[in-house]
């Protein structure tokens, strides 16, 4: 699913406007139509007070419009226009007219002596700003906006949280509706995926107002948000007459005293991933560990007892993933450099392996092409240097992928992997997976199909979803706390099969629990 920016929602609004001959008024009433049927589904005509703040924008008008259709079914509605400026929009107008021939006169607020009692059993619907806000709300909207957040009534959220810019960082923390939930026109936005301005968002849905499909579809944009739905035309079934030598060789290379298991998870991971072979190189001392818990993956042993100091062997894997419980011997550094500056078989790198690039960066220019580097943002900070906001963060990630030709993925609450200049956001995953090992998995997962011949960003996709999708299906057998990396492995098989279940209901797009959720590897 794309996501678009502010000047795309605007062009296509006028496109759809245009190509379906349908007034802005019109397109403002299918969004008001949308808003209603999700809250009259959930509320069934339930007497809980709604507190509609509107603005006096489109977003506002969205808000009046939404009110008369809940006043004519006969809610309980306490609308109020949050006046901070005399320039109103002309289907704000439209509606307050619309609404006032109902007999229904909202509050108007004109500074802070108006904020209005909200009764914590009360449900605030806010449509006070939306993706037109381009400066910092005046200091009263800033109090009525905490006033709301003080208040502890469930607030809905239309469009966006009033408060936040759509494509750039927060002004001001305290000054920004802390939403429940988020009904998005047509697409989620960047900002609820990004950590700064996600703790604002718990839950968010798209509301589709059939925005013109053809015009959508050619529009090319910077972020996309990845589901099963954009996965499913890449998928490789197995076939018939084939054998392991057609899934590739995945080699995983890592571990020293103490940090075996390491490998282990990533060695199984690769192999449940769908890997003909797996071998695993490691020092001596994961020799026996690895062998007896992974029958199924071969041990290649380095001459170094503990660490790993001088990689050689004999096989020809796919794909090498490379970095998981490495540690930091001089020898392991000058070794792993040296295998990287020779290599023109793709790696996937995480952990230590990332942090000797950040510490030699002029390996960068050596990855052979079609690398994965698999940071978190501590490894990040140390590749990129530090950042001074997400969106900072996200130009660093982006630049940096594209100069060195990788796929990058930041991994965070909502992964995103960078590729040629583009960010794909992943949908899947949980607080729950901030746990030890989490990230060798996802490594060997990736490298995983990668040696069944996916190209280096579709693996990262998939490898991104299926390790968050297996970590939503694990905890709801044990909760967040209990989640254990291994369990992300055991669990593999089932998200590979949720990819082929099939909704009971149209699928709609939706993410949640933010304030719970991410897929923290
Ligand atoms: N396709 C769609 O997504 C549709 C979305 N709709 C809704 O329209 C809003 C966007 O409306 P817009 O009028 O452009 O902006 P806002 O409502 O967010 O209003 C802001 C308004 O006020 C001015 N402004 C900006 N910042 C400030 C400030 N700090 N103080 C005072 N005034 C400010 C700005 O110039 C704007 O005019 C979108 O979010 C949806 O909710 C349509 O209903 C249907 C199509
Ligand atoms: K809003």
């Amino acid at each position: 699913m794309k996501i678009f920016n502010a000047q795309q929602i605007y062009d296509a609004d006028k496109w759809t406007i245009q190509r379906q001959g349908i007034s802005s008024d019109e397109l403002m009433e299918r969004a008001a139509m949308q808003l209603f049927n999700w809250i009259h589904s959930r509320l069934q005509g339930g007497g809980t007070p709604l507190y509609i703040f509107c603005g006096i924008g489109n977003n506002g008008g969205d808000g009046i419009a939404l009110a008369r259709h809940l006043v004519e079914h006969g809610y309980h509605v306490m609308p109020f226009v949050v006046n901070y400026s005399e320039t109103r929009s002309k289907d704000f107008l439209h509606n307050m007219e619309r609404l006032k021939e109902r007999k229904v006169w909202p509050v108007f607020l004109n500074d802070a002596d108006d904020l209005p009692e909200i009764p914590k059993e009360a449900i605030v619907i806010d449509a006070i700003f939306g993706i037109g806000l381009n400066r910092p709300p005046a200091d009263w909207v800033v109090k009525l906006i905490q006033h709301i957040n003080g208040s502890q009534a469930f607030t809905l959220s239309v469009d966006i949280p009033s408060g936040m810019f759509v494509d750039r960082p927060v002004a001001d923390y305290n000054g920004v509706i802390q939403a429940n939930f988020v009904l998005s026109i047509q697409a989620p936005k960047l900002v609820f995926f990004l950590p700064e301005t996600g703790r604002f968002v718990n839950q968010w849905q798209a509301l589709d107002i059939g925005l013109d499909p053809a015009f959508l579809a050619e529009m090319s944009t910077d972020f996309e948000f990845i589901t099963k739905y954009e996965l499913l035309p890449a998928y490789r079934s197995r076939e018939r007459f084939t054998h392991k030598g057609h899934y590739g060789h995945t080699l995983v290379i890592g571990g020293s005293l103490g940090k075996i298991g390491a490998v282990a998870l990533a060695s199984k991971a690769a192999l449940k991933a769908g890997a003909g072979l797996v071998s695993s190189y490691v020092p001596q001392c994961g020799l026996v560990p690895l062998q007896s818990q992974l029958p199924e993956a071969m041990v290649i042993v380095d001459q170094g007892e503990g660490a790993i100091t001088n990689i050689k062997f004999d096989v020809a894997p796919t794909v090498i993933a490379m970095g998981m419980g490495l540690g930091t011997d001089d020898n392991t550094k000058k070794t792993v450099g040296d295998f990287i500056e020779d290599t023109e078989i793709p790696v996937v790198l995480d952990a230590d392996g990332v942090n000797i690039l950040a510490q030699k960066p002029e390996l960068l220019l050596k990855l052979p092409a079609g690398s994965v580097l698999t940071p978190h943002i501590g490894e990040l900070k140390r590749l990129l240097g530090d950042w001074g906001n997400d969106f900072e963060k996200c130009e660093k990630a982006k630049n940096f992928s594209l100069q060195y030709d990788v796929v990058l993925v930041m991994k965070d609450a909502y992964t995103i992997c960078w590729y040629k200049g583009r960010g794909y956001i992943n949908s899947t995953g949980n607080p729950g997976m901030a746990t030890a090992g989490s990230g060798d998995v996802l490594a060997g997962i990736i490298a995983g199909f990668m040696s069944q011949g996916y190209d280096a960003l579709t693996a990262a996709l998939f490898g991104v979803y299926l390790h968050g999708s297996s970590g939503d299906i694990a905890v709801e057998g044990m909760g967040y706390q209990a989640l254990l990396a291994s369990d992300l492995v055991d669990n593999l098989g089932n998200a590979f099969l949720a990819l082929f279940e099939v909704p009971q209901a149209p699928p709609q797009e939706s993410g949640g629990q933010n304030g719970q959720g991410g897929n923290q590897a």
